[in-house]
């Protein structure tokens, strides 16, 4: 797992790494630009580019000098150095640089505070105004600027962090950011960049390696951490020789009503393509004709009409409820039958998470390890109106901590809060799977992990994953513009077939 580190934590392994290494802070300053260098020059290839490098006088801004220098001795000729001298501070590094770049041929411009916006010609703006030193919001010159940069609609590319985007905290809703085609940002993604305030301001980011010291950072305290496809292949198990249906367990999927068969359909393709030994749908009579023909693997057990159905609760080993089940009272009985007579995990997901935010009382029955799966709204009626992601962030990680569960909150990076107070975020995934019916596949998948004996940490860790990795194997390659999910679910045996060669 990457932790992912508050600026201020970055600023720590920054000053550690300068001491241990030991380094300079000058010249890791060098070594970070030298990694932007090298991201860039791979991406814009054309040396005739026109490129305006926009610095503060900051470290931020003495990157932009020392990539100015690099990319002018890459050859780019046609750099402009724009110096915004909004502070009359500088960093000692930043002079450096400016020492350094002054007698080189570039032409260096100030920016004073004079409100006189520049005129600018070139195709690329490199964005060093500021970066993760941000500790207040854009206003006056900086502002200004910011804005003037926007409305010039060219290509920009932010050092390290967009000028004005707070890189973790809670980041006011009409912040004025410059909005970046492309962030390369330094050692590991900002814990904002994951959150789905950034899609106004960034387009897309890449991360290159600084060095800073990889046992530190290991080391620091971090809640939030980033997953990477090593760590899904070591949570994965392959399949055993000598091994039978029983060994990977049975899946119950209480799902679906007439109209909403899709839902039980989907929710179980995905537990019996993810694995389990056995999927058993607990579905409406009307919806069996739809079951044996969609998937004849799946087993059912009749929801008949106002009862209860028979269910023999501990021959299963993993339960989920709510797919298509609706909010009727029989789906209520039945969401408080599960609770009381099932104390193993269960996962949670749609109606279910809705009659679970109106009948409170429920939550006293809620098993250790159980499994929610909303998406943003289903979250807001559990847990109340949140005005951003930053403060669901945090509720995610105190509720699961305080109910002993596993919150799976869905989004483009979906992050996995989990008992112990920390939160998992999903690195797969992509548009194409916007589609109904995916949360569906992902409940069960995750129910199928946890059938085949995953702790509940890891079925959603690993289960979040594998869906958003079939979902990338089919769009990327293929340039797909939509993925089904029932088409996704098929795809899952070769993706874990992969991901435990
Ligand atoms: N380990 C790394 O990742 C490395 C990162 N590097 C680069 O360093 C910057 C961070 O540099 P820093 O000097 O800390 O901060 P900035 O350049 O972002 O900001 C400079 C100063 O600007 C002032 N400030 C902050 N917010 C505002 C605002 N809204 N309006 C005006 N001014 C603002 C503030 O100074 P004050 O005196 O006003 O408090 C900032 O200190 C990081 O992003 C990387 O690019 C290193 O090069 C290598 C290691
Ligand atoms: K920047």
């Amino acid at each position: 797992m990457l932790p992912l580190l508050t600026a201020q934590q970055i600023r720590q392994a920054d000053a550690h790494t300068v001491i241990t290494e030991p380094i300079s802070s000058v010249n890791l300053m060098e070594r970070a630009s030298k990694a932007f260098v090298g991201w860039f020059i791979n991406h814009f290839q054309d040396k005739d580019l026109t490129i305006a490098v926009y610095c503060g006088t900051g470290n931020n801004g003495g990157d932009g000098l020392a990539i100015a220098r690099m990319l002018y001795d890459h050859r780019y000729l046609n750099i402009d150095v724009k110096i915004a001298r909004f502070s009359d501070n500088a960093t000692e590094d930043f002079n450096t640089n400016l020492d350094r770049i002054k007698n080189m041929g570039l032409d260096l411009h100030e920016l004073k505070r004079d409100g006189v916006l520049p005129a600018e010609n070139a195709s690329i703006l490199i964005d060093a105004l500021l970066g993760s030193g941000l500790n207040k919001p854009l206003s006056g010159d900086y502002e200004q600027l910011a804005q003037h940069i926007n409305a010039l609609n060219k290509t920009v590319v932010a050092v390290d962090v967009p000028t004005g985007f707070l890189p973790d905290g809670e980041m006011a809703a009409d912040a004025t950011v410059v909005k970046a085609d492309l962030v390369i940002t330094f050692q590991q993604p900002k814990l904002n960049f994951l959150l789905p305030e950034s899609a106004p301001h960034i387009n897309c980011w890449e991360v290159v390696n600084i060095g800073l010291d990889e046992g530190f950072v290991q080391s620091l305290e971090s809640s939030y951490q980033f997953v990477s496809e090593k760590d899904i292949k070591s949570i994965l198990k392959p399949r055993k020789r000598f091994s039978n249906k029983g060994t990977y367990g049975h899946a119950l999927i209480i799902a679906g009503q007439a109209k909403t068969m899709g839902a039980a359909l989907l929710s179980s393709a995905g537990s019996a393509y993810a694995g389990a030994g056995l999927t058993t749908a607990c579905i409406p009579e009307s919806g069996l004709t739809a079951l044996n023909t969609y998937l004849p693997e799946l087993m059912a057990i009749i929801r008949k009409e106002g009862a209860l159905p028979d269910v023999n609760w501990e021959q299963f080993t993993a339960i989920a409820i709510g797919p298509g089940l609706g909010k009727d009272t029989a789906a209520l009985n039945l969401l408080t039958a599960v609770f009381e007579n099932y104390n193993k995990p269960i996962v949670v997901d749609a109606d279910a998470l809705n009659l679970l935010a109106e009948n409170t009382s429920l939550w006293q029955n809620v098993p250790e390890g159980t499994i929610l799966t909303p998406h943003m709204k289903e979250f807001d009626r559990l847990f109340g109106k949140h005005n951003n992601w930053w403060q669901r962030l945090q509720t995610a990680t105190k509720m699961a901590a305080k109910h002993h569960i596993c919150i799976v909150l869905k989004n483009d990076y979906t992050m996995v809060a989990t008992p112990d107070g920390k939160a998992y975020f999903n690195s797969t995934s992509n548009a194409a799977m916007a589609t109904g019916g995916m949360g569906d596949v992902l409940t069960g998948i995750i129910t199928s992990l946890l059938a085949q004996k995953y702790s509940p940490q890891d079925a959603c860790i690993a289960g979040v994953y594998l869906h958003g990795k079939a979902g990338d194997e089919l769009a990327t390659p293929n340039r797909m513009n939509v993925v089904l999910p029932g088409r996704l679910a098929q795809q899952l045996p070769l993706t874990m077939a992969k991901l435990t060669a």
